[in-house]
């Protein structure tokens, strides 16, 4: 007998195990790491052994029991874990219902008329009914078969039963025609409604007993199954019409090559299903991929999201397929859309992600950058952000508008300091305040090191202490709307750049936000050093890689968070990551001009009450001695003297940079005559002796800056 005991060389081998080694050995050679059925499971298949893996240790059984605890189903649906949610899951389906009553109501007066049609016969079916009943006429053709066979016997059996039967049944039908007559009297002698509600009766009574089979009385409010059910069979015919050939060829190998490891659920307004892709499919190749899955799936492109898990591997796909388009879906209302004020230590209602779940960001302690090609919703998506952080009173606005078409005028209602307008003055104003707050950045990080330790624990503002008046540590809002037009802008741009990501690294500790929108995000319009150091960003539709890279963040795209996939009528729908653990998709509430106003209006009252409205809002000018000059044209006049006419540009562009060297260093000529273009200005030729020989230069002429400084003062609004 051989065992592992006695026999030095032999073994113990589990059978399983030796099947197991065998069939790896013959594996073919181009599927060398195929899994097991093993690696496939999960459940009691996971527990198989494979041929070289360690018998597991007896402490495993709860390595497993963690696993499935992270598993674990809610015991709520997802819809009832919000308020919001399941408000609005309560508002459609009492909409539903509210729906077919008003629907079925208002053809009541047809379907009276169907009935009283109907009803003569029914009455014929009754009384017909009720006369076969009464004689037995069921009956009839089993005594006429005992007839036809000559069964006198049986027949006579029959005979008797139906005359008891008939006996029985006439005195019922007596008595049942004495309380109808009694009944008929009662209505004779009761009032005319009764009398007419009873003919009602009597007719929908018979209306409905002479309905065709095939002619319901109640016509559909609902057009049934416009909104297939999502189930497997669909899932995996879309992911075998997405063309990645490992989808297919595991598709061919194994019915289990694509999983579901929970069940295809309901989820808000749509289906939810939690898909793993094959061994190497990653979620983020069905993304790419995404209108042809939709293709695949029989539905409009704007109602499939799919999603990567983050705490999953990256072949686990959460597909989630909406009844509606999401450009579609009517908007949730804004929250603080008629009521509320907001505080901004706490997540401000932003929109709702496709789902229609609310979607918040929380602003303190972060900055914000919004981006995306123009008309996509970058203006609306920061307009909410505002007027949010417009209602809580303690914070202060600072609010650029640099297109200059009034997008943000809701905000002079408000601001601490507001300028709107394409124009040098907007940008300098911009700059002046940036200043201004970036100077706060020295100011607030004394007043926290000089607080006691138990009044500031952490070194940062807290609720507390920006409530605080006195201590001056207040929530600051900087939001610069088109955002290119500062940073490249060729006197202001680079004191700007550093301004602002002076304030992005610094700021959100000491309760100062900054709040960019931009609609060219490229290096040169957005400098590196900020957008590298954004925490929360929003990217609506941009058309690549690198634009998306640089709202979202470095290796976004790559991750499979693509603002590009949006196509042009997704408006106000965006990527927006770090507002929560995963990027999220939101739509932006839609609060247009005159609701901005309104919600302006009320912002300004609480401002009023609380004694907080100041700066420009309060109709102070803004104090900007402290900047300097604000424009070029006013740094020209500066450095060129009234009898100097004409100046070779490289004299200017040298006196310029002595002047002000944080702007001007290192600038050429061709920069400055680039920079005095937009104001109408063009460099001439000036010709000057220069050691005896004549030298032709381009140069400025200083009338020319003059004139332009009159007509820019003049243009200006006055009071
Ligand atoms: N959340 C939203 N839902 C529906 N439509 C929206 C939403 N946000 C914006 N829109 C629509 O998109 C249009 C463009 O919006 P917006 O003015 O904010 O674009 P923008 O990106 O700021 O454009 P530009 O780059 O020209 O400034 C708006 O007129 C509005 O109709």
């Amino acid at each position: 007998m051989i065992d592992g005991t006695d026999q030095r060389d032999a073994r113990v081998v589990s059978l399983d195990r030796a099947r197991d080694r065998d069939r790896r050995q013959h594996a073919t050679p181009d599927a060398p790491d195929e899994p097991t059925g093993a690696d496939q499971s999960d459940g009691d298949e996971a527990t198989r052994l494979l041929v070289d893996q360690a018998e597991p240790e007896r402490g495993d059984w709860l390595a497993e029991l963690a696993e499935r605890n992270r598993r674990r189903r809610p015991i709520l649906p997802g819809w009832l874990k919000s308020r919001q949610e399941a408000a609005e899951t309560a508002k459609w389906v009492a909409e539903y219902y509210a729906h077919i009553m008003a629907y079925q109501a208002t053809r009541s007066p047809l379907y009276l008329l169907r009935l009283a049609a109907r009803s003569p016969r029914g009455a014929a079916l009754v009384i017909g009914g009720a006369h076969r009943w009464v004689f037995d006429a069921e009956g009839e053709p089993v005594r006429m078969a005992a007839v036809q066979r000559a069964d006198a016997e049986l027949y006579l059996k029959l005979s008797r039963q139906r005359d008891a039967r008939v006996r029985l049944r006439v005195v019922v039908a007596l008595v049942a025609l004495v309380v109808l007559m009694l009944a008929g009297i009662l209505v004779a002698a009761a009032p005319t409604w009764a009398q007419w509600a009873a003919l009602a009766l009597l007719v929908g009574v018979l209306g409905a007993a002479g309905a065709p089979a095939d002619r319901p009385l109640i016509d559909r409010a609902v057009v049934p199954g416009r909104v297939a059910r999502l189930d497997s069979d669909i899932v995996l015919r879309a992911l075998g019409a997405l063309g990645i050939a490992e989808i297919n060829k595991a598709r061919a190998k194994g019915a289990d090559a694509v999983t579901f490891p929970a069940p295809i659920t309901r989820d808000g307004p749509g289906w939810r299903a939690e898909v793993d892709l094959p061994y190497g499919v990653t979620v983020t190749d069905v993304i790419e991929r995404r209108d042809r899955l939709a293709s695949g799936l029989r539905r409009p492109l704007g109602c499939v999201w799919p999603e990567p898990v983050s705490d999953e591997h990256p072949g686990r796909l959460v597909l989630w397929v909406g009844d509606r388009d999401m450009s579609k879906a009517p908007h949730t209302a804004w929250p603080l859309m008629t009521s509320g004020r907001a505080d901004l230590f706490k997540p401000l209602p932003f929109g709702t992600d496709q789902r229609g779940r609310p979607v918040s960001i929380p602003l303190m302690f972060a900055n914000l950058l919004i981006g995306a090609i123009p008309r996509m919703g970058k203006t609306f998506a920061l307009r909410v952000v505002m007027l949010a952080a417009a209602l809580d009173v303690l914070a202060e606005l600072r609010v650029f508008e640099l297109k200059g078409t009034g997008d943000l005028s809701f905000a002079q209602k408000v601001a601490h300091d507001y300028a709107s307008g394409a124009d040098d003055d907007a940008i300098a104003a911009c700059v002046a305040s940036l200043r201004e707050v970036y100077g706060e950045l020295v100011t607030r990080a004394k007043t926290i090191s000089g607080l006691p330790k138990d009044i500031c624990p952490e070194n940062k503002v807290t609720p507390e202490l920006a409530a605080k008046r006195s201590l001056g540590l207040h929530p600051v809002v900087v939001a610069v709307d088109e955002c290119q037009e500062l940073f490249s802008h060729p006197v202001h741009g680079e004191e700007a750049a550093k301004l602002c990501e002076g304030l992005i690294k610094r700021g959100p500790a000491l309760g100062i936000i900054l709040v960019l929108a931009t609609q060219r995000p490229d290096a040169k319009s957005l400098p590196t050093g900020i957008s590298a150091n954004v925490g929360i960003r929003f990217c609506l539709r941009v058309m690549g890689q690198v634009e998306n890279d640089m709202v979202l963040g470095t290796s976004a795209y790559k991750n499979g968070v693509r603002a590009t996939t949006f196509t042009a009528k997704d408006k106000g729908i965006g990527y927006l990551v770090g507002a929560a653990d995963d990027p999220q998709i939101a739509r932006s509430a839609y609060i247009d001009g005159p609701a901005a106003d309104a919600i302006a209006d009320r912002a300004r009252a609480l401002r009023e009450a609380a004694g907080r409205l100041s700066g420009f809002a309060a109709g102070q000018t803004p104090d900007r001695a402290a900047g300097p000059a604000v424009t070029l044209l006013d740094d020209i006049a500066a450095v060129v003297p009234p009898d100097e006419t004409d100046v070779w540009s490289e004299t200017v562009v040298a006196r310029l940079a002595e002047l002000r060297p944080e702007a001007y260093r290192g600038w050429e000529p061709k920069q400055l005559a680039a920079a005095l273009a937009p104001h109408g200005i063009d460099t001439v030729q000036i010709g000057r002796r220069v050691n005896g020989r004549f030298v032709n230069r381009r140069g400025i002429n200083r009338d020319a800056i003059t004139r332009a400084l009159t007509e820019r003062d003049h243009a200006r609004p006055t009071g």
